[in-house]
């Protein structure tokens, strides 16, 4: 009788804010890769149809219940992307934003050091002063808002970990999941054109805006490299809100008449955005073999999904 050949059994990867863009975007490629046992936290039920994959209900503000869950799952990586990410919510409520963008990272971390997981950490642009940019890894944070503040002190806490670490910083990210809980500026500018609403879109603030896809790409690619470290994972374009606003007017045929070029002195939001920032993402490129697509193309298959979706 032949020996049974021994069943190699996947790393276990646990996904925060599966629910989320980015989450949304991460369990559908891994599922594509197979090559991972997937499980994905969310706040409330799943709002992801038909994926297979274990969905767990885990608000992570919940220290005990992180705790219990993570010891239960015994995940290989975790890649936290929940977080309070209503940038202007977060101003204005500054003491839940701290709960779930600081303490609840904390609460993920130390459970993550009591099983050994390799803790991946979505960060952002906006622990950066906006002074200048595009931004390579070594550059210095001083956040401008209350948002960049807590995410900030979340890596903090996640460098000085015991647990091997990484961080994916992102950019302006847009694209289309089901039942989102936020717009992003591509999805923002469509809708507002074809509804034939005036819009005033700053011109003064530069990004490298980054397609869902492609940040997802890059914190598998982190996760399947075991990389460690800080990573700039954003697209390779440095454009203004404006400029984006105008090539995605372009792209869908809508009424560029619409769109006024203001400046962030005239168009103000609660929470001050960094001018200036954008990534260099040629450490990514160099380590990861990480290569996002142009904002163009970008635009492209966010089209087609839309049809898709609309379909
Ligand atoms: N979007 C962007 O432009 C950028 C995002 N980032 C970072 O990328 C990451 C992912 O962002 P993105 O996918 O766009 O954001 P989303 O807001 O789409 O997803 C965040 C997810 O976190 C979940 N969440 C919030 N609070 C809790 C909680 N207490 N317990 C459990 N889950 C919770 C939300 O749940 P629910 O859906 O139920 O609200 C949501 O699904 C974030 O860490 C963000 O800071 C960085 C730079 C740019
Ligand atoms: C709503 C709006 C935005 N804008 C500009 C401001 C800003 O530069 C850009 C996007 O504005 P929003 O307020 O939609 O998005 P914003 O909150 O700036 O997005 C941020 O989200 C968090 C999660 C991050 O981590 C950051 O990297 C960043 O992506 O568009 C206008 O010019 N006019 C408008 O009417």
């Amino acid at each position: 009788m032949g020996l049974s050949t021994p069943k190699i059994s996947k790393q276990k990867i646990a996904i925060t804010g599966v629910n989320g863009l980015l989450g949304q975007k991460l369990v559908s490629q891994l599922i594509d890769r197979g090559t991972f046992e997937v499980i994905g936290f969310g706040k409330g039920a799943c709002r992801i149809p038909n994926q297979e994959f274990e969905y767990v209900t885990l608000d992570i503000t919940d220290e005990s219940k992180v705790h219990s869950e993570i010891k239960r799952v015994h995940p290989d990586i975790i890649i936290h992307g929940a977080a309070m990410t209503n940038v202007d919510e977060c101003e204005l409520h500054q003491e839940a934003a701290y709960k779930v963008n600081v303490k609840a990272t904390e609460y993920l971390l130390r459970a993550a050091e009591s099983v050994g997981a390799h803790f991946i950490f979505v960060s952002t642009d906006f622990i950066f002063s906006g002074e200048e940019g595009p931004l390579d890894e070594q550059a210095v944070p001083a956040p401008v808002n209350y948002y960049g503040e807590t995410k900030l002190e979340a890596e903090q806490l996640v460098q000085a970990s015991a647990t091997k670490w990484a961080i994916a910083r992102t950019v302006l990210v847009f694209g289309i999941a089901h039942d989102m809980s936020r717009s992003n500026i591509i999805l923002w500018v469509k809708s507002s054109l074809e509804s034939g609403k005036n819009i005033q879109v700053v011109d003064d603030q530069f990004r490298t805006p980054t397609l869902a896809e492609d940040l997802a790409e890059g914190c598998i690619l982190i996760a399947e490299k075991g990389a460690e470290g800080i990573f700039n994972i954003s697209g390779p374009d440095f454009l203004t809100p404006y400029e984006m606003a105008m090539v995605t007017a372009d792209y869908f045929g809508l009424d560029k008449s619409l769109i006024a070029r203001v400046d962030s002195k005239t168009f103000t939001q609660p929470a001050k955005r960094p001018l200036k920032t954008g990534f260099s993402i040629e450490k990514a490129r160099k380590v990861l073999d990480f290569e996002p697509k142009t904002f163009r193309t970008a635009i492209g298959i966010l089209s087609k999904q839309i049809i898709l979706a609309s379909s």
